[in-house]
């Protein structure tokens, strides 16, 4: 009998990553839209040959660098860049003790990134270019990174939701029911609640109590957040957990 896997815990974990993409949002969107940091072949080719955008050359070698860290060894951290283009770590490999079922894990962060730059930067900076794309990328980096984590956290919680209810779970997979699956896995209240504790989250951050007021600057539109999760992470999460079951067995 496979080990439980504790579901409140694992719901603690995205609480958390809740704040790391709020601040990451607002460091982004200090900056202006830099268009042309996501333009395959704008100024990165001039200066480096490099046939995409700016953004994916940075990216690139954030996680070659980071690969080398052991990061990508961790089941809970995907690339963006192809697995090919990625060193092996130089530390040796950490002893982890298998959670996931191996076979059943997926990587969608091709589907991240369009949402995350075809809707939110474009919400969340003003148009125009400053000409900062070396911060523009970094906090880019940071955000994809937070929000690649909170998605395919997805895979604990479905795996979590699978142990404690197989018989269910696998009569659904068997029949490659997936409106099953997902009627399974969906919790209407806890996405509610979640969305009004973001809202919240959203417009208190980047107040200056003592002013009273808020740092315009210093803070994001929290529709565009709400709306973020609602219309992207949730959606994206939900299908990374029926992909998941869909393979589990
Ligand atoms: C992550 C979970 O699974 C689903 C996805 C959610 C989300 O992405 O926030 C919230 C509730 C569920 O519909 C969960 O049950 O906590």
């Amino acid at each position: 009998m496979a080990q439980v896997l504790d579901l409140n815990s694992i719901r603690s974990v995205l609480v958390r990553l809740e704040d790391t993409i709020i601040f990451s949002l607002i460091e982004r969107a200090q900056f202006s839209r830099n268009a042309r940091t996501y333009e395959p072949g704008a100024f990165a080719t001039e200066l480096l040959g490099w046939q995409g955008s700016w953004l994916e050359w940075i990216l690139l070698g954030t996680e070659q660098f980071q690969s080398k860290a052991r990061r990508y060894q961790s089941p809970d951290e995907y690339p963006f860049s192809k697995e090919s283009d990625l060193p092996e770590p130089v530390l040796p490999p950490l002893e982890y003790e298998p959670v996931l079922h191996e076979p059943a894990i997926t990587n969608v962060n091709d589907k991240i990134m369009a949402f995350y730059t075809h809707d939110i930067v474009p919400s969340i900076t003003k148009s125009g270019d400053d000409l900062n794309y070396g911060s523009t990328a970094t906090r880019d980096v940071e955000t994809l990174q937070a929000v690649s984590r909170r998605v395919h956290y997805g895979m604990f919680v479905s795996e979590s939701k699978y142990r404690a209810d197989t018989e269910t779970f696998n009569k659904a997979i068997k029949a490659k029911d997936v409106k099953t699956l997902e009627s399974l896995i969906t919790k209407p209240e806890v996405e509610a609640a979640l969305l009004k504790r973001l809202e919240r989250k959203a417009r208190h951050y980047g107040q200056d109590e003592s002013q009273g007021g808020s740092l315009h600057d210093m803070k994001v539109d929290p529709e565009v957040v709400v709306r973020m999760y609602r219309d992207h992470v949730i959606p994206l999460t939900k299908q990374v957990e029926v992909e998941y079951l869909l393979k589990r067995l």
